[in-house]
C-alpha cells in the first residue's frame, strides 16, 4: 500500500456553496494579525463578503471575539502586548467551540514563535495554516496537536485532518510576490470556517476561490502592485461560472 494518501478536489458546486454561505451570512472575523498585513487581509475578507475586525487590545480582544463567527491569530510581528492577547482569543475559542485558524508566520525564525507555536497547538480543533517551511518547522508538534486541520500552502495547496485531504492546484506565483497574501488566505479560511462545519472543505474552499482569483488577476495585471488591487476584485468577482470554468482545466 502507498504511504502516500490519495488527496480529492472539491467540486465548482461545493466550493460554490461555501462561497454563497459567506455572502449570505457575513461572518466577522476577528484578527489577531501582523501590522504589515492587516490591510491587505481586511480588504480580502470584504471582497469575499466577510466583515473583518482587526482588534488587538489585550483587553478588549475577548469581547471583539465573543461575537465573531471564526478567530484569526497570526505572529507575523508579534509583541508583548498582543503576545497576552492571545491567551484571551484562545479562551474564547475554547468556551464557545469557535473556529480559531493559526498563521505561525516565520515560526522557524525564533524561539518565541515556537514557544507561543505550541501554547496555540493545545487548543483542539485548530486549523494551522502555513507555507511549507512554516509546517515543516512544526511537523512535530502538529502531529500530537489533537483534531487539528494542516493546511499547507504554495504553488499546490495540501489540507490534511483526520477524515479528509484535498490538494488545490489553482494560484499564480506572482501571489508570492505581494506581502500578506499568505496572510489574507488564513482570514479566507476562517471565514468559511464560520459557516462550514468541516474545516477540511471548509479550507479547499477558501484556496480554490483565492487561487483562481491569483489566476484571474494575474491576466489583468501589470506585475506585483497591480496584482495586489486585481487580486481583490478578482476575489470579489468569483461565482459558481468562474469556478466550474476554471477548474474544469
Ligand atoms: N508558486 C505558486 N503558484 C501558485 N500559487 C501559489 C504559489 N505559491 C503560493 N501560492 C499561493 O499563494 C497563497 C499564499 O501562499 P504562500 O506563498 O505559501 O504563503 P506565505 O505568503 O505565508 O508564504 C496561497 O493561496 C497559495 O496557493
Ligand atoms: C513581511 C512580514 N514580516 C513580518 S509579518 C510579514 C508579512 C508576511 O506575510 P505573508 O506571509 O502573507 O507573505
Ligand atoms: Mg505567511
Amino acid at each position: 500500500m502507498s504511504a502516500v494518501m490519495a488527496m480529492d478536489r472539491l467540486d465548482a458546486a461545493r466550493v460554490a456553496s461555501v462561497l454563497a454561505r459567506v455572502v449570505e451570512n457575513r461572518p466577522r472575523v476577528q484578527c489577531l494579525t501582523n501590522t504589515v498585513a492587516q490591510n491587505i487581509t481586511a480588504n480580502m475578507l470584504l471582497a469575499f463578503g466577510a466583515i473583518p475586525s482587526m482588534a488587538i487590545h489585550v483587553d478588549e480582544v475577548a469581547a471583539m471575539a465573543e461575537g465573531a463567527g471564526a478567530i484569526l491569530i497570526n505572529i507575523g510581528t508579534i509583541n508583548a502586548e498582543s503576545e497576552l492577547a492571545i491567551p484571551k482569543l484562545l479562551e474564547v475559542a475554547r468556551e464557545r467551540g469557535k473556529p480559531l485558524v493559526f498563521d505561525p508566520v516565520f515560526v522557524e525564525l525564533s524561539p518565541l514563535r515556537q514557544h507561543i507555536a505550541r501554547e496555540v497547538l493545545r487548543l483542539p480543533n485548530l486549523v494551522v495554516r502555513g507555507n511549507a517551511t512554516e509546517m515543516t518547522a512544526l511537523a512535530f508538534d502538529l502531529a500530537s496537536a489533537e483534531g487539528v486541520t494542516r493546511v499547507t500552502t504554495g504553488k499546490v495547496d495540501r489540507i490534511e485532518s483526520g477524515a479528509a485531504s484535498f490538494s488545490v492546484a489553482h494560484g499564480h506565483p506572482l501571489m508570492t510576490k505581494v506581502t500578506g497574501v499568505g496572510c489574507a488566505a488564513g482570514a479566507l479560511i476562517a471565514a468559511c470556517c464560520a459557516v462550514e462545519k468541516d474545516p477540511a472543505i471548509a479550507a479547499a474552499a477558501a484556496l480554490t476561490a483565492y487561487g483562481i482569483a491569483g489566476e484571474i488577476a494575474a491576466e489583468r495585471s501589470r506585475g506585483p502592485g497591480s496584482f495586489a488591487v486585481e487580486l481583490v476584485d478578482a476575489l470579489a468577482g468569483i461565482d459558481e461560472a468562474t469556478l466550474a470554468q476554471r477548474m474544469a482545466g
